[in-house]
């Protein structure tokens, strides 16, 4: 039977990347997203974006909705202290399967709970059944028009607090129009755009980053 992309995509990683080391599965991706066969990680010029957002926001507690193959999962989980974990969202089970084999290969497992489900049914158990108080990070990667009502979810489910960040992918391309006015004329935030270029590609995107004000 024909194996998928995310299947090919974790076979480079289980060929060619050194178990253990997170650098070297995300510079296998790339490679393998540059030479091969291009997939939708938010790749290495956003990430490099993403990775400055969770230094200096030095998270404890990170949600990212959509998983994928695990590439934005394993970028930040690299960079998060020993005791900080990251909660990572993908309804897709063969994604998810995916996901879970590149987190381990790069060994940041034990920071990182990849939950199976639909954002929308599982922000709101994330308190009670997660043991969760409010998320200091949450990257926004998953369908575009889930965005908006996701955020308006974390908020009426107290998940965020005065200082959170939201950073999201692709507000330019594929473009999340209705989140971003949310974001942008909203005075509970405060937003500021990190222009970019959508992944392994010379097409503009970028990267929304918003302050909860509280
Ligand atoms: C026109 C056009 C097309 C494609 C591109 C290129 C391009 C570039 C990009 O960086 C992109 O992120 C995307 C993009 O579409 N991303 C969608 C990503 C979904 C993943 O998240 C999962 N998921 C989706 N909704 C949910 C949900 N509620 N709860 C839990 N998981 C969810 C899915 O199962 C997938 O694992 C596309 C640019 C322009
Ligand atoms: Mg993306």
């Amino acid at each position: 039977t024909q194996s998928t992309r995310p299947q090919r995509l974790l076979g480079a990683v289980q060929k060619k990347a050194t178990r253990g080391n997170p650098r070297s599965v995300i510079q296998t991706i790339d490679q393998f997203c540059r030479q091969r066969e291009w997939a939708m990680n938010v790749g290495d010029e956003k990430g490099c974006i993403l990775d400055s957002v969770v230094t200096e926001t030095n998270p404890t507690t990170v949600l990212e909705l959509g998983t994928y193959c695990g590439y934005s999962t394993v970028r930040i989980a690299s960079l998060l202290p020993p005791q900080a974990r990251l909660i990572t969202l993908e309804f897709n089970p063969d994604f998810a399967r995916i996901a879970r084999q590149v987190i381990t290969w790069a060994g940041v497992q034990d920071k990182v709970e990849l939950v199976e489900g639909a954002s929308g049914d599982l922000i709101p158990k994330m308190k009670a059944q997660f043991g969760v108080n409010t998320f200091d990070l949450v990257f926004l990667d998953h369908w575009k028009d889930r965005y908006l009502p996701d955020t308006k979810l974390m908020e009426e489910c107290g998940l965020l607090k005065k200082g959170s960040i939201l950073l999201a992918d692709n507000v330019i391309c594929p473009g999340t129009p209705d989140y971003l006015e949310y974001v942008r004329n909203s005075p509970r935030y405060q937003s500021q755009y990190f222009k970019s270029h959508l992944e392994y590609t010379k097409v503009e995107d970028g990267l929304e980053k918003s302050v909860f004000l509280g």
